[in-house]
């Protein structure tokens, strides 16, 4: 999806929560990542849960035989939550409450090593700390979390490390200093990295969409004449050959009108080109005027216009559009001064379309034929192709 360069310009981030300021910016770009953060967040919870299970190898070094059971039950919870929000992932709520869910597994994988750590001896601390490190380093590298979320997990989980042991257990102080310097050491790290990388992805999305944009623009050059703005021989092209199938399908006949203006060199001799160059854009904003919203109007270069026009029915239908074109160039151009209220004529051939056989190129020839038929004669006329 395109997204305007106005709002593209003035991005700027929430220096904190790093959200986009522009809140259509910010839901656009969550959409835009989704994708990706569920992969991610897949991964990590699978991962995440194989390392929380493999860790149990270390409790036959410090558990006891009677707290066996409590400690591989709360490991179990965990595990659970892990793998429920894992099976969430797949389902369309995730989308709106990933960060949510997977910040509360972070939050449960902390609380279950706390739970852990109770069933055990106090030196066992010492290591199972370690396993709070790996927790923060999870949820700011590996999770999927947003810096903000991830930040928010690790925190409260420090916080509640420390009522619990230093409060609660009365650790010593000197060991309590210790971890919290690795814990906190690691949430800085761990926050770093996760801001910076939040942001360069961000800068990555609004480069991605301005690139977009100038795809989106230049593909616009390219079927577009940049006089009129309007179609150019390519785009009318391309929708002649769909209107071909979509008549062939729908039974349902079509008109090609091929415009040429009468006297049209004079114009700019006479005027100037600047002069030549309000007639054309005056001349297609008035066959604008008595087209239908489906029907195309191509300029092919020069003086000559084009009009693919959808379900016209029959010939006579098409010869009627055909003058009511002409009798739009029939009012005076009052609103270009320099060319003294004069009006201009023009010659239209018209093919009706589908026949046997029939392509973009061979429409346009066989109007463009029907088109010098009328040059020929008289000009300021209409002129139907044969069908053979
Ligand atoms: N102002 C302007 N003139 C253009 C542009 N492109 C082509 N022309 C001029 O349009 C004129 C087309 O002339 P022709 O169709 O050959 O001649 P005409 O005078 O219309 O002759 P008939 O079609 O036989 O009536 C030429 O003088 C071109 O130089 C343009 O973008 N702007």
């Amino acid at each position: 999806m395109l997204i305007s360069r106005d709002i593209l310009r003035s991005a700027s981030l929430h220096p904190w929560s790093l959200s986009f300021i522009n809140k259509r910016l910010e839901t656009l770009y969550l959409h835009y990542l989704m994708p990706s953060v569920k992969s991610q967040a897949r991964m990590g919870l699978l991962l995440g849960a194989v390392m929380y299970g493999l860790y149990g190898f270390l409790d036959v070094l410090f558990v006891t035989p009677e707290a066996v059971i409590k400690v591989w039950y709360v490991r179990t919870m965990v595990l659970m939550i892990g793998f429920a929000v894992f099976a969430i992932s797949f389902t369309k709520k995730f989308t709106r409450y990933h960060q949510q869910l997977i910040g509360i597994t972070g939050l449960f994988a902390g609380i279950g090593l706390f739970a852990k750590m109770s069933y055990l001896p106090p030196n066992a601390i010492n290591f199972y700390y370690a396993g709070l490190i790996i927790i923060t380093f999870w949820c700011h590298t590996f999770s999927g979390l947003r810096f903000v979320y991830a930040t928010g997990v690790s925190v409260l989980l420090l916080l509640i490390f420390n009522m619990l042991f230093w409060g609660l257990r009365d650790m010593p102080s000197l060991d309590m200093t210790s971890y919290d310097f690795f814990i906190i050491s690691a949430n800085i790290i761990g926050a770093f990295a996760s801001y910076m990388n939040e942001k360069q992805s961000r800068q990555l999305f609004l480069r991605e969409k301005e690139l977009d944009n100038e795809r989106y623009l230049q593909q616009e050059r390219a079927l577009h004449d940049r006089l009129t703005g309007l179609p150019n021989r390519e785009l009318l092209h391309d929708r002649i050959e769909q209107a071909i199938h979509y008549a062939a399908r729908n039974s349902q006949v079509c008109a090609g009108l091929f415009i040429d203006l009468d006297k049209f060199k004079p114009i700019n001799d006479t005027y100037g080109h600047a002069v030549g160059d309000m007639v054309l854009k005056e001349v297609s904003s008035r066959f604008k005027n008595v087209m239908r919203e489906a029907d195309t109007l191509a300029r092919l270069g020069g003086d000559e216009f084009f009009v693919l026009a959808k379900d016209i029915q029959t010939q006579e239908e098409a010869e009627a559009f055909a003058h009511k074109l002409l009798q739009q160039l029939r009012i005076p151009l009052t609103s270009i001064n320099a060319f003294n209220s004069n009006s201009v004529s023009a010659s239209i051939g018209i093919c009706m379309f589908p026949y046997p056989h029939a392509t973009a190129i061979d429409v346009v020839r066989r109007a463009d034929q029907a088109m010098y038929h009328v040059k020929r004669m008289s000009k300021d006329g209409i002129a139907v192709a044969a069908i053979d």
